[in-house]
């Protein structure tokens, strides 16, 4: 076998000779993105929208089908991640605000489904993230909305009850906890663990069988939890491997998370509508008394046209006792006729049926 492999020399002129060619059609497409930009400006000078979620999706989709490996089909959609973003930033910069400090998994969601051409900003609750995108000071905002082993943030749902904003994409993000101290810190010095409610809730058996006597302190975030380490020989804080970065901490047990398959879903939110990318999601609330049968009305004309519910969540109305507010995903787009006919059967029946959006689903 090694007499035909060819010389390291050669290989690495290949690569060389290959990279040029690669720089220089991201070149040609960057210029092209240039004349889209300009085009855009051209059509709609005063609200021009330069973010294209269901062109970004179809992109990254075209990619993933093409690809022949030897990489992984998301490892390549990640490299053209990164090149759609760096071709938006000569368009316009994003301002992106997600829920913070630095270093929470939400500003790890906004990385993944934005790319890292886009400016960040921490805010310090879901609240504000919906303010700034309602006041244009951010372009888009990024907050979580469920998660696989604990459920639903009922915050963000709340939110969307008082807000006009709508959901323009989603992103999954596998949530992976380590334990993180300052140096120098030994497991047995450890006498207090600070972390997101969330994240405890997430490793509480691991908790239970390590760390049994260790006071559980819950805090804002994972990233603040990190925060707080810093200093405190006798304290860990469960939080991801972006915050043990910012903070100089020390991974001291890695994965910790009770499921492996621990996973959170984020929103991202803006102010316009997006056209269909022809693999979408549509979420939106109905408020209904609580009747009998109110559920099954509600439900029936879904069922019986075929349209997949991806997911249905319940909270009270804000505005009436014994009210409640149904949160409904499904497949399809708000311009398909078979939704469209869904909600002109259900809107005379129903106390209020608000649109959040319909978006691309989840491509990486
Ligand atoms: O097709 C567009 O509308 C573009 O602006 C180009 C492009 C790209 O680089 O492919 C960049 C940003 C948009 O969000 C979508 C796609």
């Amino acid at each position: 076998m090694t007499e035909t492999l060819p010389s390291l020399d050669d290989v690495r002129q290949s690569i060389d000779r290959l990279d040029g060619e690669i720089q220089t059609l991201i070149s040609e497409r960057a210029r092209c993105a240039q004349q889209v930009a300009h085009i855009k400006l051209r059509e709609s000078p005063e609200t021009t929208v330069f973010y294209r979620p269901e062109r970004e999706a179809q992109v990254l989709q075209k990619v993933m089908a093409r690809n022949a490996g030897p990489l992984h089909p998301e490892t390549m959609a990640r490299l053209f991640r990164e090149i759609m973003s760096a071709c938006l930033a000569l368009e316009h910069t994003l301002n992106i605000a997600f829920l913070g400090p630095n270093g929470t998994f939400t500003q790890t969601a906004a990385v993944k489904h934005f790319g890292h051409g886009v400016n960040t900003s921490p805010l310090a609750t879901i609240d504000e993230v919906f303010r700034e995108v309602a006041a244009g000071s951010a372009d888009y905002g990024v907050v979580p909305v469920e998660n696989s082993t604990e459920g639903m943030v009922s915050h963000t749902l709340d939110s969307f009850l008082n807000s006009n904003l709508r959901i323009i994409g989603e992103v999954e993000l596998r949530i992976h906890h380590h334990l993180l101290v300052g140096e120098g810190t030994k497991t047995e010095s450890i006498s207090r663990i600070y972390s997101h409610q969330q994240s405890l809730a997430q490793c509480r058996q691991w908790l239970d069988a390590n760390f049994p006597r260790a006071e559980r302190v819950a805090v804002s975030s994972n990233a603040e939890a990190a925060r707080r380490v810093n200093g405190e020989w006798h304290s860990a804080a469960i939080a991801g491997e972006t915050a043990a970065e910012i903070y100089g901490l020390k991974q001291l047990h890695q994965r910790i998370e009770d499921n492996p398959n621990n996973t959170t879903r984020f929103l991202i939110i803006g102010r316009e509508a997006v056209s269909a990318s022809g693999t979408d999601k549509t979420s939106i609330i109905i408020t209904a008394k609580n009747q009998p049968g109110a559920l099954f009305t509600i439900l029936e004309p879904f069922h019986r046209r075929g349209i997949n519910l991806t997911r249905i969540e319940s909270r009270p109305s804000k505005h009436d006792i014994w009210t409640y507010a149904f949160f409904i995903d499904f497949e399809g787009h708000q311009d398909d006729a078979a939704v469209q006919e869904v909600m002109a059967e259900l809107e005379p029946r129903m106390r209020e049926v608000k649109w959040l959006g319909s978006y691309p689903k989840a491509v990486l």
